[in-house]
């Protein structure tokens, strides 16, 4: 078994001048935390980054991390002194910077893209070339129970791309840098992360318009452009990670590499009906060592489901698998060239069966990987994709159209559910041989170096996507895969850092780094098939870039939080730029394993664009990888707790997201529920008002039919009046002539001896007019009646207080002099005429006549209403309340049930602010209109008895 620590030692003691010891630790929990040591051990010496190192909570962590003082130029110290990577102790020329440098994040916002998208406002603000703030739409309403969103908050990233950014610019900005480490040796690794439908695909493989082609073709374009004229003859072929091996027999040509099987198309063919990208080419040239020759090798696989697929293999449809050719490593499979050829079933009862392998991933040899056995063993060398195809292709056009065909078998494989979605994890690897002119022949002198452009699954939750049964498991699985990558750069974050404050705590003095590395946490890159794949971009040598994709009119604000939040994990991160290398190895062992295939249904639809669409159902199967050849014991599980640990996570996950459908589901239903109450609720409140609407509208008709009725009566009588009126002018003329000597003498001895009434003095200025035996000559509205004076009125005196009552308000109280004023008949009569009778009197529709007993009466009314509101005014603005003192004294000396008659001076009165409203007596036009009633039925009563009295 491998000695790991002898490792870590070597590595530290080329990069920190210090000797480790050996120790002989031979688990692979312990070979992964000197894996991880071993990438720390780069950092050795390295300042203390100033940020506190307590973990925080993901979710409250702030994004907008600084990079390390280490990354940001400060110059290391001695401690921090580093030297070329080790590797060269087993490589010639293969030193290289090793300087950390932190993962890059890139922001790409994608803009709207016009109608076919509900139009809402982005909750996306670029504040600067770093910054954006993101504020969570409707931030006002009431957080959602399932939102872990802050509010708005603002996160950094290493430049923001706006939305109008072109594909060209975005290239030269993000990508470029990665191709030129490919053309010099070095290895890269570029990953998109965001939601689904923030832009990922397009930022990777591009659109259809001009000028649209992504990263991926673009490289190829650099790539090519580049070596023109430097290409190697392909006389070794790379196997593995790193591994370089020679190619057997001639594999000089892509055209050569064809399969020639009869019946079959040939590749060249299919590629042909492929659509072509080839207008839209990178006219960038890289400056590269013209005294090396280079060739391409391009390998294209999907992670779905956890299960690793070569999207270059080939399918093996009912009638083809037997007659193709096997699978070897060199061949240009022939990926659905039979199926493509086959007619289509239409009918699921009998549907085509596409078989498809998944591939193991497993450690690199030792000699892949240019480190001895034992550092290899230590789990450092990374991880490869076993019997993945990387095939040859000397023009950019080859390398698209293959491209293209691997697009085309993860369409065939991809989602039933929405086809244009991408479910899986696909990553493209682009590998460069770069050998000597002059060392031709000696495959050791032989240089590789990788470039992996990554499409990740879009990272939303299933809540968003209702996906239920396989998308479920689907969805699960490609969360858990982004999940354990987060999981794995906290680790490695976590651990760089307590590493760097370690050695910067021993403040230059040795430091027995095998207890910091005891501290440190296993790296849980085995956990997925994702991240078992990168690996060696993280612990080992390469640079990384992440770039971030998002769309601000998405709704699913929460999952671009988290977005966000991944990314500023993924900024403190640092990786270390390095070499590739290359050894020979023997080829590894393979050992057959139990293969438990998984068979699901795939529904392919081809044709559209004009052309008639057909559907095809098909069963895929899906058969697992062999496991591998346990040469090391690397396919022993690292910790069976901590293997036990993550399926209780994704146990516990799978729960959660079942839980918050539940949730979201009960949630909508209530909702519903809520909803249709309320509007129950509204519809019978409508009802009800509608109803008391029309109940207030009958009564006020009737009301006023009433009124009219009345006036109509009242006018009526008037014009009877009026006749009777003509018969009594005559009979009183004597009367009249009587009260007009009357009147005389008291205009001219006016005394109040001789007015009777206490209030005859208030009348409106008229004082000494209004008399027992005054006779005014008022002018009474026609509408009054005018009843005879006859002794008969007094009987239909008492009618009157009654008849004058309004119906709703209550009685107005009685005082003594009123009553008094009521009983006499020679009560004064109330000069001023009620408004409603001026217009007559102005018209001069009104005679003088003669006081009567009716006008007696309603004098007699008048004034009684008028002292009802004289009476009013004192009674509700004074209170007059006896003296406390006096009283008490009084009790004091009579005892409690002394009766108190307080003296001069031993009450105070005090006026009350204000009257209470509603509470005064107030004279209504019901009032009146029931006074006139009253007055005509009086009135009518007096005529018929005056009548009668006659007869
Ligand atoms: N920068 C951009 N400019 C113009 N259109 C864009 C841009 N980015 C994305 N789009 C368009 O937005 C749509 C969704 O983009 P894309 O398919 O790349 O999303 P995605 O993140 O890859 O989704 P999925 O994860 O489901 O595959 C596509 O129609 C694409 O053409």
């Amino acid at each position: 078994m491998a000695s790991k620590p002898k490792t870590t030692a070597t590595r530290a003691s080329t990069r920190s001048k210090t000797t480790a010891p050996t120790t002989t630790r031979t688990t692979r929990a312990a070979s992964r935390t000197t894996a991880v040591s071993q990438s720390s051990t780069v950092t050795s010496g390295l300042p203390a980054p100033k940020r506190t190192t307590t973990r925080k909570p993901l979710l409250n962590r702030d994004n907008s991390p600084e990079p390390p003082e280490h990354v940001r130029g400060k110059k290391p110290t001695a401690n921090a002194a580093r030297a070329p990577v080790s590797r060269t102790a087993t490589t010639g020329d293969l030193n290289a910077d090793t300087d950390r440098e932190p993962i890059k994040a890139y922001l790409r916002i994608r803009p709207h893209l016009g109608d076919a998208e509900p139009t809402s406002q982005p909750y996306l603000d670029p504040i600067s070339d770093t910054a954006v703030q993101m504020t969570e739409p409707y931030a006002s309403s009431a957080p959602s129970r399932l939102s872990s969103a802050h509010a708005s908050s603002i996160y950094t990233f290493s430049h923001i791309f706006p939305t109008e950014t072109q594909q060209a610019d975005f290239f030269n900005k993000t990508t470029l840098p990665l191709v030129r480490d490919l053309l010099e040796g070095r290895s890269g690794l570029l990953f998109t992360y965001g939601v689904t439908n923030s832009g990922k695909t397009y930022t990777v493989q591009g659109g259809s318009q001009p000028g649209s082609a992504g990263i991926l073709p673009r490289t190829l374009d650099v790539v090519f452009n580049s070596i023109q004229g430097l290409h190697g003859d392909g006389r070794y072929r790379p196997v593995r990670l790193n591994g370089v091996e020679p190619a057997e027999g001639p594999s000089n040509s892509f055209a050569s590499q064809l399969p020639t099987t009869s019946g079959a198309p040939a590749l060249a063919d299919i590629l042909d009906d492929l659509p072509s990208g080839d207008d839209d080419i990178d006219p960038t040239v890289l400056t590269v060592d013209r005294n090396h020759e280079y060739t391409v090798w391009l390998s294209y696989s999907e992670v779905y489901n956890e299960k690793v697929y070569d999207l270059f293999a080939a399918i093996d449809a009912p009638d083809a698998p037997s007659s193709q050719p096997t699978h070897s490593q060199s061949a240009i499979p022939r990926p659905m060239s039979s199926f493509l050829n086959l007619p289509l079933p239409s009918s699921q009862s009998n549907p085509l069966l596409l078989t498809r392998k998944a591939l193991a991933v497993k450690p690199c040899p030792p000699s892949d990987t240019g480190l001895t056995s034992s550092e290899a063993a230590n789990g450092s060398a990374g991880k490869y994709v076993a019997g993945i195809r990387q095939i040859r292709v000397e023009s950019a056009a080859q390398a698209k159209a293959l491209l293209r065909l691997g697009q085309l078998h993860r369409r065939v494989f991809g989602t039933l559910a929405n086809t244009q979605s991408s479910r899986s994890h696909a990553l493209v690897t682009i590998k460069i041989l770069r050998v000597h002119r002059g060392e031709k022949n000696d495959m050791s002198s032989i240089q590789t170096s990788r470039l992996t452009l990554v499409d990740l699954a879009g990272s939303e939750r299933t809540k968003h996507t209702h996906t239920s049964g396989d998308r479920l498991r689907e969805a699960g699985n490609i969360n858990k895969s982004l999940m354990v990558l987060g999981q794995c750069m906290e680790t490695l974050r976590t651990n760089q850092r307590t590493l760097a404050r370690s050695l910067a705590a021993s403040n230059g003095t040795r430091v027995d780094t095998r207890d910091v590395k005891r501290g440190l946490a296993i790296v849980p890159f085995r956990h997925s098939k994702l991240t078992e794949i990168l690996m060696d971009y993280f612990v080992g040598e390469g640079r990384a870039v992440m770039i971030v994709n998002v769309n601000p009119y998405d709704t699913g604000f929460d999952e671009n939080s988290h977005v966000m939040r991944f990314s500023a994990l993924a900024r403190e991160v640092s990786t270390v730029p390095g070499t590739a290398v290359t050894r020979t190895l023997p080829a590894g062992k393979t050992r057959a394993s139990e293969v438990v295939p998984h068979r699901r249904s795939v529904t392919l639809s081809t044709g559209g664009h004009g052309k008639k669409v057909n559907e095809a159902h098909l069963e895929v199967l899906e058969e697992d990888e062999e496991s591998g050849d346990g040469e090391d014991g690397e396919d022993e599980p690292i910790n069976p707790l901590i293997d036990a640990l993550f399926d209780e996570m994704e146990r516990l996950r799978a729960q959660l997201f079942d839980a918050e459908l539940r949730c979201a589901v009960v949630e909508a239903e209530v909702r519903e529920e809520v909803m249709e109450e309320m509007e129950a609720r509204m519809q019978s409140m409508e009802k009800t008002f509608k109803r008391r609407l029309m109940m207030e509208i009958e009564h006020h008709e009737k009301k006023l039919d009433a009124k009219i009725d009345m006036m109509a009566q009242a006018r009526q009588e008037i014009g009877n009046s009026d006749e009777d009126l003509t018969d009594l002018t005559e009979e009183d003329d004597e009367v009249d002539a009587q009260v007009e000597s009357d009147q005389f003498d008291d205009s001219s001895d006016a005394s109040p001896s001789r007015s009777p009434s206490p209030l005859a003095g208030k009348g409106k200025g008229t004082s000494g007019r209004s008399s027992l035996r005054t006779t005014v000559k008022t002018e009474i509205p026609m509408e009054v009646d005018e009843p005879e004076v006859t002794s008969q009125d007094d009987e239909a005196e008492s009618l009157l207080p009654q008849d004058t009552e309004s119906e709703d308000e209550p009685e107005p109280p009685i005082t003594k002099s009123s009553k008094q004023a009521m009983k006499k008949p020679q009560a004064p009569l109330a000069e001023a005429p009620s408004p409603i009778f001026e217009k007559d009197v102005k018209a001069g529709r009104v005679k003088a006549r003669k006081v009567s007993d009716t006008d007696t009466k309603l004098a007699n009314l008048q004034q009684s209403l008028d002292e009802m509101k004289l009476q009013d005014k004192p009674r509700d603005s004074t209170a007059v309340i006896p003296d406390k003192k006096a009283r008490k004294a009084a009790v004091a000396h009579g005892g409690e049930d002394a009766e108190y008659v307080p003296q001069e001076g031993e009450v105070d009165t005090m006026k009350k602010k204000k009257r209470q409203l509603g509470k005064n007596r107030v004279v209504t036009d019901d009032d009146m209109a029931a006074i006139i009633l009253g007055t005509s039925q009086e009135a009518s009563t007096g005529r018929q008895l005056r009548r009668s009295a006659r007869h």
